[in-house]
């Protein structure tokens, strides 16, 4: 990561980089009979890692599943490196690797096999990393795969996709099941990676208090929507919560103001101050303001009903 910093979207200051976006989604859609995954627009620079939060449900998996290739999007165009991911299909799945939820590695036996299989189609395989992570992550070439526990699997499949070194690595909720330990080798392993600024790593995750240490940038996803997105530090700072009076129903619609709890004319609310301000709280007939900061677990509940 480079300290200099440039400002890319929506006012917040991202690293400096001479890579092209690690990732350009610009209006893209995808849609099922009950759902709709956005229209969703965003900018991940590279050399980062980028968190993806939401509730269950929001349409993570479906967002990066689009991103890794799977499944058409209905509308929409996705960038990864600055190449189109269905025009350029086949370079970039070279630089991407994939964890999902389906970690179904028993028909390869041992880890040793599935560690071969995997390697032979990367020639940037790097059999020292490879090495160590096994030693970081406890796991032998001669432990049977179906005998792991679903933490094994997971750390089996995280050293899979990191070991070839991809350009960019998309994790679906790669720390569920990890302990503390395998948890903090595993950031450290995803900081180290993010260290080559061609390299970025995005994921989703539900352990906010993951992404408030390690992530450079979160994005916060609700019902097939990016409702808001930063580096932690920037999240906590543009949004405050608020309590006030107002007799005014139509406060509720202000613009960048999200009402938790209303009783007769009492708020209590989260307010994004990029859009809204206490200025335009009194000019709507509020008072007895006041105002706090939230963490970026309390602004994840305000903001997700
Ligand atoms: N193939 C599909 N066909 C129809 N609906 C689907 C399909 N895949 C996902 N969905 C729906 O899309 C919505 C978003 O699902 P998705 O798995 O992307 O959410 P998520 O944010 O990853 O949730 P979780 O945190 O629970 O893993 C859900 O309502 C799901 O039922």
């Amino acid at each position: 990561m480079n300290p200099t910093t440039l400002n890319i979207q929506h006012g917040q200051e991202c690293p400096r980089s001479s890579h092209p976006p690690a990732l350009d989604i610009t209006a893209l859609e995808k849609r099922f009979p009950r759902f709709t995954l956005g229209p969703i627009n965003l900018s991940v620079p590279s050399g980062l890692i980028y968190g993806l939060i939401g509730p269950n449900g929001a349409g993570k998996t479906t967002l990066l599943d689009q991103i890794f290739g799977m499944g058409l999007p209905d509308a929409g165009r996705i960038q990864v490196n600055g190449l189109d991911h269905l025009r350029h299909e086949v370079e970039v799945k070279r630089r991407t690797a994939y964890v999902g939820p389906d970690l179904s590695y028993a028909a390869w036996g041992k880890v040793g096999r599935a560690i071969r299989f995997v390697r032979s189609f990367h020639p940037d395989w790097d059999d020292a990393l490879a090495s160590r992570l096994m030693q970081t992550f406890g796991i032998m070439p001669t432990d049977r795969i179906a005998t792991l526990s679903f933490g094994g699997r997971m750390k089996l499949a995280l050293l899979l996709a990191m070991a070839w070194r991809p350009h960019f690595l998309v994790l679906d909720e790669p720390t569920t099941g990890l302990d503390a330990h395998a948890k903090k080798a595993v950031f450290a392993e995803l900081l180290a990676i993010v260290k080559d600024e061609a390299r970025t790593v995005l994921l989703s995750t539900h352990q906010i208090s993951d992404l408030e240490r390690f992530a450079d940038h979160v994005g916060i996803l609700h019902q097939g929507r990016l409702l808001t997105e930063g580096t932690p530090a920037d999240l906590m700072q543009r949004h405050v919560q608020v309590e006030f009076l107002c007799e005014d129903p139509a406060i509720r619609h202000l613009p960048g103001l999200f009402v938790q709890e209303n009783a007769a004319a009492r708020y209590r609310a989260v307010m994004d101050t990029q859009t809204t301000s206490i200025r335009a709280l009194t000019d709507k007939g509020a008072g007895e303001i006041r105002s706090q900061p939230l963490s970026l677990e309390e602004l994840f509940i305000a903001l997700t009903p």
